[in-house]
């Protein structure tokens, strides 16, 4: 390999479309991403957006229509991969150590068996003791593990994480989550986890990518993203605590502005400042992380950065929205945190 080939995994324009004619829907849109060797990548997206085909494409059990993928510079072969399936497939008639090194006994695979690296998988994953028994005597979180166990038996380069935590519940997904960075710590594999939880996608490994509309819209560390999501789409998917936007109007390009800000960061109480904004409320209406509010901006000028586009409110700025009934009592008064306040235009 030449030293200009990049290292790790690389996607460069992949595209797919399922269906034919006028019933074409595309799924992924010239998408591009590149994972460092020996980085833990998380994939973050809404339902049906297209990260089950990602990484069944770069496993190679699904063709792009067009676009390249690489692992270190070549084109991936199948025991360059290790699996894990969002429900765990394991053969029934076999006991758990069976199933965990059947990809080892394989002919097409056939090496020795580390048997250091087999007792440090069950110990890390907690499977010591259940090694003789059979799938339907495990619970599905032990399950899980065991499949996780069997894609990193042959200690691949590149593992492959689709939604496996979706079905446990957030006390084990916490503690799987916590044994998947054990092991990548140890084993030091180039990895992809898939994942509609905002929870799994900020624990896991070291940078989230945020899929829209078929392609990766921003990667970043979870603390970057949540100060500085580059869009309303991305603002909205690691929107929690709830993410309220409110209309702008039209900016001079013909462009809908929008200001968005997060519940969380609504403060009560607020002296009026002289920087500040004013907004009336028209409805708030209840979420599990704060209150959403709908209403206007009376005042945008402090709003907007010198270019007109897309901006963070400064630091030190405060933005005060006025509820309704701050004419009746007069106390009743919000500021938004300016650092989870920003300004977009779409
Ligand atoms: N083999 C197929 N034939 C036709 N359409 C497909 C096929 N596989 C996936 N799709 C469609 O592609 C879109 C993306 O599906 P995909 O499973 O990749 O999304 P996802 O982001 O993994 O969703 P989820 O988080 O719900 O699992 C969906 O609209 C799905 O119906």
């Amino acid at each position: 390999m030449s030293s200009r080939e990049p290292r790790g995994l690389s996607l460069r324009a992949v595209s797919k479309s399922f269906g034919r004619g006028f019933k074409t829907v595309p799924v992924l849109r010239e998408l591009d991403l590149e994972i460092c060797s020996g980085e833990l990548v998380t994939v973050m997206g809404a339902s049906g957006g297209g990260k089950t085909t990602l990484i069944r494409i770069i496993a190679g059990l699904e063709q792009p229509d067009s676009g390249e993928i690489t692992l270190d510079g070549h084109t991936i072969q199948p025991g360059d991969v290790g699996y894990i399936f969002q429900k765990p497939v394991l053969y029934p008639y076999l006991t758990v150590k069976e199933n965990i090194l059947f990809g080892v006994t394989l002919s097409r695979f056939t090496g020795e068996i580390d048997v250091d690296h087999y007792r440090s998988l069950l110990s890390i994953l907690g499977l010591e003791g259940l090694e003789g028994r059979r799938p339907n005597e495990l619970s599905g979180g032990q399950q899980q593990r065991v499949g996780i166990a069997r894609a990193l038996i042959r200690k691949p380069p590149l593992v492959l994480f689709d939604e496996p935590l979706a079905s446990v519940d957030e006390f084990l997904s916490a503690t799987i989550r916590d044994q998947i960075d054990q092991l990548h710590a140890r084993l030091g594999f180039t990895g992809l986890f898939i994942t509609h939880h905002l929870n799994e996608a900020f624990q896991v490994g070291q940078r989230v990518a945020i899929m829209v509309d078929g392609a990766i819209a921003q990667i970043d560390s979870p603390p970057r993203l949540l100060e500085n999501p580059k869009s309303l789409a991305v603002a909205r998917l690691v929107g929690e605590p709830a993410l309220n936007v409110w209309s702008l109007g039209v900016d001079g390009d013909a462009h809908q502005r929008v200001v968005a800000f997060r519940s969380a960061s609504v403060h009560y109480g607020a002296r009026p400042h002289a920087n500040s904004a004013q907004a009336r409320i028209s409805k708030l209406r209840p979420s599990a992380h704060g209150w959403l509010l709908d209403g206007t901006l009376e005042d945008e000028v402090n709003w907007l950065s010198s270019s007109g586009e897309r901006a963070q409110v400064q630091a030190g700025e405060r933005v005060l929205l006025f509820s309704p009934q701050a004419q009746r009592q007069e106390s009743f008064v919000f500021s938004v945190l300016p650092q989870h306040c920003w300004i977009f235009s779409q």
